[in-house]
């Protein structure tokens, strides 16, 4: 499939690098892994989900392996599933709870908004920013029925590279052993099927989300930039953007918009709280925005 991505706000990269960084640095030595006496992702420490989560990367560990990853992007990336606009995807993913999320009890518009209007509040002129958070979890209709009602390890939870060695970053790594790729010679070896700074482009990574909503809005020809589209289809690569894990698979436009990536997981992370937003207030906001990066309806 071939089309000219048109790009109505580029990311300026010289001017807004040095300030993203010293934005992100900042926010760093403040929130530290806490906000407002709450902790984030911690996978090992008594919650009352530490059980089911663990269970949970067990199996997405188990069973996402290079063949499963390609049969899943042919497959939907089909989209010949629904019609339906972005807004009424917002909806139908209300009555799922993510199953990977040690932090996150409420209904997932909630957790999307709050994601954007945080955003909104410090980077008020990005729009296409504040949209990317409204959009960025959207691939968890996959967990639908009409979408095959898939298990929740085929949808959500942290992402990683398959074809290569699995870095022991990743939450829960010890479950690799059950992968059978970890018996694959051709996928054990640090680079595996794949070149130093291919372009993360070049590179299959587990099946969730993420991936599924980056193919909808390319095929759908959103109108976002570059780091939008980065930002949906790698925001759970938590051994990367966390860790640095895998940064030889990255090209330059990709550590261009890792810069983005860091900017953003901060309000994905710590706009997980109780404030609670007024949807219809905002509504009319994100509808005038959904309208000028995608068309009406949409194919999933
Ligand atoms: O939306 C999901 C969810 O919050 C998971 O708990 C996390 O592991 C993923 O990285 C994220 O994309
Ligand atoms: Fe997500
Ligand atoms: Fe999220």
């Amino acid at each position: 499939m071939s089309f000219v991505l048109r790009l109505p706000i580029t990311p300026k990269k010289t001017s807004y690098a040095s300030k993203i960084a010293h934005l992100y640095f900042d926010e760093i030595t403040k929130f530290h892994g806490e906000s407002f006496g709450q902790t984030f992702r911690d996978y090992n420490g008594e919650s009352q989900r530490k059980a089911s989560v663990e269970e949970f990367y067990r199996l997405n560990h188990t069973h996402q392996t290079f063949d499963f990853v390609k049969r899943m992007r042919e497959e939907y990336g089909k989209l010949d599933r629904v019609e339906m606009s972005v807004w009424e995807c917002c909806e139908l993913l209300n009555e799922f709870v993510d199953e990977s999320d040690p932090d996150l009890d409420e209904p997932q518009i909630e957790h999307l908004l709050q994601t954007a209007e945080a955003i909104r509040k410090d980077y008020p002129d990005e729009d296409w920013l504040h949209l990317t958070g409204l959009i960025h979890d959207l691939g968890k209709v996959l967990l639908h029925p009409s979408f095959g009602q898939l298990p929740q390890w085929a949808v959500v939870g942290d992402t990683f590279p398959v074809g290569c060695a699995f870095d022991q970053s990743n939450v829960h790594y010890k479950y690799f052993k059950e992968n059978p790729d970890s018996a694959n010679p051709e996928y054990s070896t640090k680079l595996g099927v794949y070149a130093e700074g291919c372009g993360l482009n070049n590179v299959m990574m587990s099946w969730g989300h993420d991936d599924y909503m980056y193919l909808v809005a390319k095929k759908n020809k959103t109108t976002l930039p570059s780091a939008g589209l980065f930002i949906i289809r790698y925001h759970s690569f938590y051994p990367l953007h966390k860790s640095g894990a895998y940064s030889f698979l990255m090209n330059e436009e990709d550590k261009e918009n890792l810069k983005w990536l860091h900017v953003f997981n901060k309000y994905d992370l710590y706009s997980k709280s109780k404030v609670r937003i007024d949807v219809e207030s905002v509504k009319p906001y994100y509808l005038s925005l959904i309208e000028k990066y995608f068309p009406a309806k949409l194919k999933w």
